[in-house]
């Protein structure tokens, strides 16, 4: 049965001493000036359902100003389920908790999946790869407990070999963590791929309705054994790689071998899907470069829409969607192809600094909560 959040409170959080919500139904809209704190309640509602946050903080700046540390908790209900999520974060850590027992996130990830579309998203267009890996995963760990188990094995054998090149530790050490690395770095690569394949594949149909048609969108994940011409010839066009599992792993221990020597003078290790790509391309030019404002626009909202749609197929319900300050950045087009989206079924949460970038409709749809008009000492 469909889990949906009933409630949410906060203490301590980023700017929040005291906040709490209850009741909630379908449509929530939060309003008020900026610094009221619309992001962070965006922010809370994701680190208690994706069980991550798109600003990719350090647990300190969760915290609030001169607090020892922050609560959330999360109300989860169905119509056979009652549940109380609640994570403790200090600086250096967080830790959760499920109707009271301890839970590791990957115990806890998918149980409602969310998707957040934020303006600082626009940086999966434009910006460094890793946030376009860090929004691959954060959607594979909801959808799969393989790829939460798998990317948490592989980031800690990463960070491992890392201190080791960092200690010029001997070559045969380095090798021996190599022969650990390698299996989890290609399941790894294996789930990335195939979850990019179904998901460049939607983004392309999104983008395409979104601009009638008239341009064409694809992706490719671009893995980081491929040699420099290749990867730089990747970049410049749309290439599609596909590597099954015995293939994928002789490529990334070739590669190993053969960058040995690099790694070693460089002190950090520089093959594995850490340092796979994934590129867009607008008829076939890469986005990165040529793609206009309202171009990399709609490919983040394509993005985000096959994120929707994945999670519809894959879970069998709609994620909880959690829109930061995004009807003013739109024009009319992506407003509507963006509502189209609030499907009854889909709990969502829109901030806003003004009413006035709503459909009344969807206002007297919604509960509305003005976060200005809180006393600014419990916010
Ligand atoms: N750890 C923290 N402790 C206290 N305050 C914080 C913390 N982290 C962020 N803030 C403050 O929270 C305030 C509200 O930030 P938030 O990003 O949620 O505003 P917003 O309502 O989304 O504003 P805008 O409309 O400008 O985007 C900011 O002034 C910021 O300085």
């Amino acid at each position: 049965m469909t889990l949906r959040l009933e409630g949410i409170q906060f203490r301590d959080f980023r700017s929040y001493e005291s906040f709490s919500l209850d009741g909630l139904a379908g449509l929530t809209v939060l309003l008020g000036p900026n610094a009221a704190g619309k992001t962070n309640a965006i922010e809370g509602i994701q680190l208690m359902t994706a069980f991550g946050s798109f600003r990719n903080p350090v647990a300190k700046e969760l915290v609030r100003w001169n607090a020892p540390n922050a609560r959330l908790s999360a109300h989860l209900v169905s119509a056979s389920r009652d549940l109380s999520v609640q994570a403790e974060i200090k600086p250096g850590s967080r830790s959760y908790s499920l109707n009271g027992k301890k839970k590791a996130v990957q115990d806890l990830q998918g149980l409602l999946p969310s998707v957040v579309f934020s303006p600082d998203d626009l940086v999966l267009a434009k910006g460094a790869q890793s946030r376009r890996r860090a929004a691959l995963d954060l959607l594979g760990c909801q959808l799969s407990r393989n790829h939460r188990v798998i990317k948490r094995d592989f980031e800690r054998l990463v960070r491992h070999k890392n201190a080791l090149l960092k200690d010029e530790a001997p070559a045969m050490l380095v090798e021996s963590v190599n022969d650990m690395l390698v299996p989890a770095a290609v399941q790894l690569y294996l789930y990335r791929a195939a979850l990019a394949a179904k998901l460049f594949s939607r983004m392309s149909e999104a983008y395409s309705v979104m601009a009638g048609g008239a341009e064409r969108v694809e992706a490719t994940y671009v893995p980081s054994w491929e040699s420099e011409d290749v990867r730089d010839a990747a970049q410049a066009a749309p290439i599609a790689f596909s590597y099954a599992k015995d293939e994928a792993r002789a490529a990334l221990e070739a590669a190993l071998r053969a960058r040995a020597a690099e790694e070693r003078v460089r002190k950090r290790s520089v093959v594995g899907p850490h340092h796979d790509r994934i590129e867009f391309f607008i008829d076939g030019r890469n986005a990165s470069t040529f793609a206009s404002q309202g171009q990399q626009r709609s490919l983040v909202l394509a993005w985000k829409m096959a994120e929707v749609a994945l999670v519809r197929e894959i879970v069998g319900t709609s994620p909880v969607l959690l829109l930061d300050d995004v009807m003013s950045e739109l024009d009319p087009r992506r407003r509507r192809a963006l509502v189209e989206l609030l499907a009854e079924d889909t709990q969502t949460f829109i901030t806003a600094t003004d009413p006035s970038c709503f459909d009344g409709d969807l206002l007297d749809a919604a509960r509305v909560i003005d976060l200005g008009r809180q006393e600014p000492w419990l916010r």
